[in-house]
């Protein structure tokens, strides 16, 4: 082992540099960093980074109006929150290969989707899928690829379907002028392809999908692009842990309802990968994510699902399992009027909180913790091992 490795203490989980921390006030609770105000108004200054670096500290420091009232409940990490509150507890089971879901109603407060209500749009976009191919997967699941253009931006988002019950209503669509090989070539058909298949098996001149066969909810992930953690093997964040990890549980031949993974182009929360990887180098000048994001005047989460609940309804979905720990996308998904609605959320817990391989990093480490404590995702940091008991 080269000396330099030999150098570094081993990494204890439990223990975050204390720039990963937010800064707790007198109760436990943190003052809400979204109200700290970086933008250029008339007549001000451009501040410089350590103005922003002091008024963000500030804002997290407690005013005397916050020592004087308890927190609002929003801002109480879930690690104080009471253990009966629905949707806050982590499924702890190391034997468990399947998906354990939480019943959640968006309609109630107390129904498991935190406190917040994320703004949406009146009106969701419209989409339309224009081609779709089987892909078989190196892990032997097969899955259709599903690629949608859209009427808010250029981007391609993707839908990746598991199961041979969900399909696109706009793909299955007859076009004007089409031929039977435009059909199959573009994805339009029933079944499978296969040497000299000549017919699409949709009727010819009919706009109607053929009925899938209602096998309950599906499982469904909305998925952030992140080339970071995806392709490029980041330990920063666990991204290319859950999306191996969501299609690893819509393959399981026990998921007879099918599973879709949304895969939606809003890389680094919505703010771009040229500006996470400056947030990445404001992280390792000490800031936490959020702060990070603040400090290059984005907001903390830049992005919106107007886009996947379309999608959904495309692909004939009213109610969906989400997989998720992030109670905004959760009513988010649902659109402006309950278009969807989730009934269960399926905790996307690390693997190696489990002690089910994944892998272990301070960065990737700091990343949940801040996630948990300052945007509200419903994980339990007590669940989160200590390295020793890991290996
Ligand atoms: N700005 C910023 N974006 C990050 C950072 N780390 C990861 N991301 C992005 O965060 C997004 C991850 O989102 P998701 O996997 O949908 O997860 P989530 O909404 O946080 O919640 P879950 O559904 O519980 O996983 C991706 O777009 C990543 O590129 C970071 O440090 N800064």
């Amino acid at each position: 082992m080269p000396a330099s490795e030999l150098d570094q203490p081993p990494f204890d989980g439990s223990v975050f540099p204390p720039f990963y921390s937010p800064r707790p006030d007198a109760r436990g609770g943190n003052r809400d960093i979204d109200d700290v105000d970086f933008s250029l108004a008339e007549g001000k200054t451009s501040p410089s980074n350590s103005e922003r670096a002091n008024a963000t500290q500030d804002a997290l420091a407690p005013s005397p109006a916050s020592l004087a009232q308890p927190p609002p409940p929003s801002l109480l990490s879930p690690a104080f929150t009471p253990p009966s509150t629905p949707g806050t507890a982590t499924p702890r089971s190391a034997t468990l290969t399947e998906p354990r879901g939480i019943p959640v109603d968006s309609s109630i407060p107390t129904g498991g989707c935190g406190t917040k209500h994320p703004r949406l749009l009146e009106t969701l976009p419209e989409v339309e899928c224009i081609v779709r191919a089987r892909i078989p997967t190196t892990t032997g699941a097969e899955m259709f690829l599903h690629l949608y253009k859209n009427n808010v931006d250029n981007k391609e988002h993707l839908a990746i379907v598991f199961g041979g019950n969900i399909r696109s209503k706009s793909l299955d669509a007859v076009r004007e002028g089409e031929t039977e090989m435009d059909r199959l070539v573009r994805g339009a058909y029933t079944g499978r392809l296969y040497p000299g298949r000549t017919t699409s098996g949709i009727l010819e001149g009919s706009a109607d999908t053929p009925s899938p066969v209602s096998q309950g909810p599906p499982l469904v992930r909305i998925h952030s692009e992140c080339y970071t953690g995806e392709t490029v093997w980041s330990a920063r964040c666990d991204c290319g842990e859950q999306l191996d990890e969501a299609a690893r549980l819509m393959s399981l031949p026990s998921n007879t309802a099918g599973g879709i993974i949304i895969y939606l182009r809003q890389e680094g929360r919505g703010i771009g990968l040229g500006e996470k990887l400056k947030a990445y180098n404001l992280q390792d000048l000490g800031s936490d994510t959020v702060e990070a994001n603040l400090l290059l005047r984005h907001p903390a989460d830049a992005r919106s699902y107007g886009l996947a609940t379309a999608i959904l309804l495309d692909l004939g979905q009213k109610e969906i399992r989400l997989l998720t720990n992030n109670p905004d996308k959760i009513r988010a998904v649902e659109g402006p009027h309950r278009e969807i609605v989730v009934t269960e959320r399926v905790a996307m817990v690390p693997l190696s909180w489990k002690g089910k391989g994944g892998f272990r990093a301070p960065e990737v480490e700091g990343y949940l913790k801040t996630k948990i404590e300052k945007m509200g995702h419903l994980l339990d940091l007590a669940s989160l091992p200590r390295q020793d008991s890991n290996q």
